[in-house]
């Protein structure tokens, strides 16, 4: 895996897609299991989650139904502090068990609004998958439920992860080179 550059900015290899899909396939294994005889919702964060929330629900082997949301804060590489709902929700959440799919959880802000938001249309459960989490970063206390990669407060794109728009068709996660910043 070589460098790549974005507007300017230089980012370093970091998750090969090999290492994405065995723990994407160890977590798929974990929600089979736990949400047996279940059925439930995965409702997936766009933009930025389509390529996990695809991986993950073809591992899926118990019945299950998905669903998209779209929700935007981030300008560049970092966050304008409003979430803004794009793209509305039109499933009936009562008494479903739903699991929120995200790629990345930084400062949390996006996550808490949108579990409060789910929380008012009477779900059975709600649970949250993101395949990248920055503990450091958090700004609110949020627990995720299943975490593909903990990993520190740097700026990383690919496999869903954009740059304004761009890199999100990377099939590696690759972090923001140090000398960057
Ligand atoms: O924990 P937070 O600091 O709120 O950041 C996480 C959010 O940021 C990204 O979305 P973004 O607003 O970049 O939209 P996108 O998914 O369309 O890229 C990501 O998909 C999460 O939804
Ligand atoms: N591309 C990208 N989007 C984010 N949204 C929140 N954190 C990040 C990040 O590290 N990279």
């Amino acid at each position: 895996m070589d460098q790549v550059t974005y507007k300017g900015l230089t980012f370093e290899p970091y998750i090969t897609n090999d290492t994405i899909q065995n723990r994407i396939a160890e977590i798929a294994r974990e929600i089979n299991k736990q949400y047996a005889g279940k059925q439930p919702l995965f409702l997936c964060v766009l933009n930025g989650a389509f390529p996990f929330a695809a991986d993950l629900f073809r591992a899926i082997d118990i019945d299950a139904e998905i669903s998209f949301i779209r929700l935007k804060s981030y300008e560049g590489t970092s966050t304008t502090g409003v979430v803004k709902q794009v793209l509305g929700l039109s499933e009936n959440l009562e008494g479903r068990d739903v699991i929120v799919v995200e790629d990345i959880i930084d400062t949390g802000n996006t996550i808490k609004k949108l579990v409060a938001d789910l929380k008012e249309k009477n779900p059975a459960s709600i649970r949250i998958a993101t395949l990248l989490f920055k503990p450091e970063s958090l700004q609110c206390e949020v627990n995720p439920d299943y975490v593909g990669f903990a990993i520190p407060p740097k700026f990383i794109i690919g496999f869903g992860l954009d740059l304004d728009g761009l890199a999100r068709n990377l099939r590696d996660i690759y972090v923001l080179h140090d000398d960057n910043l």
